[in-house]
Parts: C-alpha cells; sequence; structure tokens
C-alpha cells in the first residue's frame, strides 16, 4: 500500500514488508528523511539506510543499527518505531529537536537482509547472515564478529558451523563491508549504537578485553542514565556497563571496531526480555519496548549533542 497509516508498530513485519514501508516512510517525511543503499547483502539484496537530516552536508551524526542477527526480530520492530518517533518529536521534543537542528542520524533497520528473510522462511531462529564458500559445509558468519576490531580473538569462532563463526577475514562480509566504507567514507560519526535482543543489558567496549576504554567512566555514567531513563517507562530493568566484564569476551564486534575508528560514544543495547520469550518476543511488547528504549537512546544522542 501507497502509505504508512495502515502499517502496524505492534506487529512484526516480512522483509518485504518492511522495505515497503521504508519507501512510503521517505516518501510522507521527504523533509527530512532519506534513503542511501550502502551495498547489497551476499544473495544480492539491497542494504539501506535511512538518513534523517534538517541542515547541510557531512554534519556530526549518529549511527543506529538493528537487526544484524536476524532473529532478534524486537530490534527491527524497535528500529522502526524509533524511526517513526522521530519525525513525530522533531519541532515537538526540546532535546531530539536540538539534536536535529545541528546534527543528523543514520538508521539501518534490516543490518542482515538475508538471514532476516530466511528466519520468516525457513528457520526462525536463524542468526547469521547466509554467506557460503566452496568447500565449506556450513552456512553463514556472524556479523557480529567479522569486525577488524581484535578480529579472531576469544569468543569468536573459526568453525564455519559455529552461530560466532567469524568468517575467513575481517569485514570479508558485505554486510559489514557496507557499513565499515559508509561510516569510513563519511569520516564524522560521533555515536555508534548497536541495537541486540534479548538480555536487558546496555554496554560499551571492550568487548575483546577487559581493559577499561579510556573514557569508560564516562561511557559508565552514560549507560547508567540511560538505564535509569528506560527503568522509568515501564520499570524495566537493564544492567550496564562494558560487554566484556558484563557478558562476556567476544571478538570482532561492531562496538569495538566503531570505538577503535574514533567513535567514543559507542553502545550496544541488549533490549528484552531476560529469556522468559527470549527471540520470541510477543508483538504486545514491541510498543513497550520501543517506547523505553526510546528514552535510553536519546539520553546517548543528548550526551553526543553535548560533549
Ligand atoms: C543474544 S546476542 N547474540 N544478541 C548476544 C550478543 C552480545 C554482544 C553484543 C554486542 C557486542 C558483543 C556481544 C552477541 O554475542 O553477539
Ligand atoms: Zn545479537
Amino acid at each position: 500500500e501507497r502509505s504508512t497509516s495502515s502499517f502496524s508498530y505492534a506487529s512484526y513485519h516480512t522483509l518485504e514488508e518492511i522495505y515497503s514501508w521504508i519507501d512510503n516512510f521517505v516518501a510522507e517525511h521527504s523533509d527530512i528523511v532519506s534513503k542511501i543503499r550502502i551495498g547489497h547483502s551476499f544473495e544480492n539484496r539491497s542494504i539501506v539506510v535511512l538518513k534523517f537530516s534538517t541542515g547541510g552536508p557531512q554534519r556530526r551524526a549518529i549511527w543506529i543499527d538493528t537487526g544484524i542477527h536476524s532473529r532478534e526480530w524486537i530490534t527491527h520492530a524497535t528500529g522502526i518505531w524509533t524511526a517513526k518517533k522521530i519525525v513525530t518529536e522533531y519541532g515537538k521534543d526540546r532535546t531530539l529537536t536540538d539534536l536535529l537542528d545541528a546534527m543528523d542520524i543514520f538508521m539501518e533497520i534490516v543490518t542482515n537482509p538475508d538471514g532476516f528473510a530466511f528466519t520468516h522462511s525457513m528457520n526462525r531462529l536463524w542468526r547469521k547472515n547466509k554467506s557460503t564458500r566452496p568447500g565449506i559445509f556450513c552456512i553463514g558468519v556472524d556479523l557480529n564478529r567479522n569486525w577488524k576490531s581484535g578480529f579472531g580473538g576469544n569468543g569468536s569462532n573459526n568453525n564455519p558451523c559455529s552461530e560466532t563463526y567469524r568468517g575467513p577475514s575481517p569485514q570479508s562480509e558485505p554486510e559489514v563491508a557496507a557499513i565499515v566504507d559508509f561510516i569510513t567514507s563519511h569520516g564524522n560519526i560521533k555515536a555508534l549504537i548497536s541495537i541486540h535482543s534479548y538480555s536487558q543489558m546496555l554496554m560499551y567496549p571492550y568487548g575483546h578485553s577487559s581493559e577499561p576504554v579510556p573514557n569508560q567512566k564516562e561511557l559508565n555514567d552514560l549507560a547508567k542514565d540511560a538505564a535509569q531513563a528506560l527503568y522509568e517507562v515501564h520499570g524495566i530493568q537493564y544492567i550496564y556497563g562494558s560487554i566484556s566484564t558484563t557478558l562476556y569476551v567476544a571478538s570482532g564486534i561492531t562496538v569495538d571496531w566503531a570505538y577503535d575508528n574514533g567513535i567514543k560514544f559507542s553502545f550496544t543495547f541488549e533490549l528484552r526480555d531476560t529469556g522468559r520469550y527470549g527471540f520470541l518476543l510477543p508483538a504486545s511488547q514491541i510498543i513497550p519496548t520501543a517506547q523505553e528504549t526510546w528514552l535510553a537512546l536519546r539520553t546517548i544522542m543528548e550526551h553526543t549533542l553535548n560533549h
């Protein structure tokens, strides 16, 4: 259909429905939103990014990605709701308006389109992308282990059949290379937020080592404030801290690469829940999850604007 007015933000959607929503959404908000194709997936699906901008070229910007792990459906749904929230709040919410009057926001909703399509067609719990290589008899690379920073370290696996298979080399996967190329050439990204599910955690680098980052205190205080803002909406408790000390060691991850490439405000979310439904979070929790996550995102974005 030609309009987003019939789109249910309280439901999960297929890849085609999301791509169609993106086109309608951009058409309906062309004054502030545009669509950028940053590359293509292994199975040749377009990789697209929403750009929210009210002004000139190459402004300082914030990057948000959802769906890098395809089974984490709550993250795409939260991304869609958040995109709508941004255009709704511009001109109303003081913080968001100040932010967009000075910075841009880039949002990649379907970061792993091949895997996402597969969760609808064949395997709801598919995590990786769908790449194949001669002589390798298992499919897919974990796109959250394929980044250059710490690549090949503990907390990633060299076995192609593993769910945390790192791939043959850093950025070997087109889905990762597209983001690296975009962020590197943009050159003015000041914050990166990579959204996963589930566990209810808000974390920051490093994942590949327990060594604290230089601005660890600042990131910890910001994570604390963001988790508190989230809690005040529906009483959902998040734990926060560095990835390696709060969760486990993981190498070749998005936020470590971002941090090591100068993006000093890099965070990763693990959205609802803590395991009752896990990846199969009921659609009834989409809007409550997105509402509370928005307060945390806005806290991080506000800090980025002012520091
Ligand atoms: C359940 S899960 N796969 N989202 C957990 C996710 C944790 C993590 C997120 C960001 C950086 C490092 C580690 C992962 O292992 O990739
Ligand atoms: Zn994940």
